[in-house]
C-alpha cells in the first residue's frame, strides 16, 4: 500500500537514495532539509515529484507543517562526526532535542510509524570482543555522536510510536558530489589499520529504510545495517581501496590512529535485518567500481599527480 512518507535529511548522502526507492515504490515523499545551495540543487532534480519543506529541524513549528497527512516518518537528519565531537551543543540540539520534538509532534498528530537512523556508534569501540556484533551487544558509546544516538533511542523506546531503529555501520558517500551532508575525508585517519570494518553502500541503507515502510515485522526492532560478508575488511584494506578508487596511492600506516579497539562497529550479524529488509545489494568491490566510475577521467589526472597528492593528504592527518 502506498503511503505519505516524511523523510528528514532527505537531500544528504543516504537521503537522496531513499527518495529514489520511496518514489519507485509509489509512495508520496515529503522531504525536510536545510536550505543550502547543495540541498537545493539536489531538490531541483526531483522537481514536482516530491514536496520539499525547508527549515531548521530544531524549531518545533516545522513539524506541524511537515507532518500534515503523513503516515510514516523516516528520520535521517542529524549531525555526524567530526562536527558532533567539536560542537556538543549543536549535536544535542539537532540530534536529541529535535528528535524528541518530532516524537512529541507525531504523538500529538497521531502519526504512529517511526523509522529512525541510528548508528553502530551506540556500542562504542568494542573490538576487544569476538565478532560479530549483534543488535543486543552492550551499549557503551565513547564519543558524543554515539551518546546522542543512544539518547534518541531511549526517547523512542519511551514513546507510544510504532518504531524501528536501524543502526548504520560505515556508509560514506560513494561519489564525489555535493549533497547536503557534512562528510569529511579526514575521518579516514580515525580508522586504525587493523580495525574490523563492515562497510555498507549508502544506497543499500536507503533500500533498508524504504523497505522498512511496508515491513510490520520490523516494528519494535533494532536492526543492523552492514553490507554483509562481502563488505567486511580491515581498516587498511578499506582505506587503501577507497583512496585507490580515486587514483590515490595507499597512505603510510603510521599516519592512522593507533591501538585497538580503534574504531566503532565491527563485523555485524545482519541475518535478521537482511531477512526483513532485503537491502544488501552491493559488495565493497562493486561500490568501489561505482566510485571509480563517478570520478571519470579525473581518475587518470589524480593518478598522474598521486605522488604529489599523497604527502598533501598525509599532512592532514592528526596522527602523524
Ligand atoms: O541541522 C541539521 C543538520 C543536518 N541536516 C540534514 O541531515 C542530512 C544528513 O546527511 P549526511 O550528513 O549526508 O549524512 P548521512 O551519511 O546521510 O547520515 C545518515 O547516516 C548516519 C549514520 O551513518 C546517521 O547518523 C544519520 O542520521 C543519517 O542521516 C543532510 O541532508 C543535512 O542537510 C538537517 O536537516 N538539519
Amino acid at each position: 500500500m502506498t503511503k505519505r512518507v516524511l523523510l528528514t535529511g532527505a537531500f544528504g548522502n543516504i537521503g537522496t537514495y531513499t527518495i529514489d526507492y520511496l518514489l519507485e515504490r509509489g509512495h508520496e515523499v515529503v522531504c525536510v532539509d536545510r536550505k543550502l545551495p547543495g540541498t537545493e540543487a539536489v531538490a531541483r532534480r526531483y522537481d514536482q515529484r516530491i514536496k520539499a519543506v525547508w527549515g531548521d529541524i530544531t524549531q518545533p513549528a516545522l513539524w506541524e507543517e511537515a507532518l500534515v497527512g503523513v503516515d510514516v516518518v523516516i528520520h535521517l537528519a542529524a549531525v555526524i562526526p567530526p562536527v558532533t565531537e567539536t560542537n556538543h551543543a549543536l549535536a544535542n540540539k539537532v540530534n536529541v532535542e529535535a528528535t524528541k520534538n518530532l516524537i512529541a509532534a507525531m504523538e500529538k498528530q497521531g502519526v504512529k510509524r517511526f523509522i529512525f537512523a541510528s548508528s553502530v556508534a551506540v556500542y562504542g569501540k568494542l573490538q576487544d570482543r569476538e565478532p560479530p556484533l549483534t543488535a543486543d551487544s552492550p551499549y557503551r558509546p565513547d564519543d558524543h555522536y554515539g551518546e546522542t544516538k543512544l539518547a534518541c533511542e531511549k526517547a523512542i523506546h519511551a514513546s507510544s510510536l510504532d518504531w524501528s531503529i536501524l543502526r548504520i555501520s560505515v556508509a560514506p558517500p560513494i561519489e564525489i558530489k555535493f549533497v547536503g551532508g557534512n562528510h569529511d575525508f579526514e575521518m579516514i585517519f580515525d580508522i586504525a589499520v587493523d580495525t574490523r570494518i563492515e562497510y555498507v553502500h549508502p544506497a543499500d541503507c536507503a533500500l533498508a529504510f524504504a523497505n522498512a515502510v511496508g515491513c510490520d515485522e520490523a516494528i519494535g526492532k533494532h536492526l543492523l545495517l552492514g553490507g554483509g560478508p562481502s563488505c567486511q575488511c580491515t581498516g587498511k584494506e578499506f582505506n587503501d581501496a577507497i583512496l585507490g578508487a580515486y587514483g590515490i596511492p595507499p597512505l603510510p600506516n603510521h599516519i592512522f590512529k593507533k591501538g585497538t579497539p580503534a574504531f566503532y562497529g565491527d563485523f555485524l550479524d545482519t541475518e535478521e535485518s537482511q531477512r526483513l529488509l532485503k537491502f544488501q545489494r552491493h559488495s565493497l568491490e562493486e561500490s568501489l567500481s561505482h566510485s571509480r566510475k563517478s570520478v571519470g577521467v579525473l581518475y587518470y589526472v589524480i593518478k598522474l599527480f598521486g605522488p604529489l597528492i599523497r604527502p598533501i593528504m598525509a599532512s592532514r592527518s592528526p596522527y602523524r
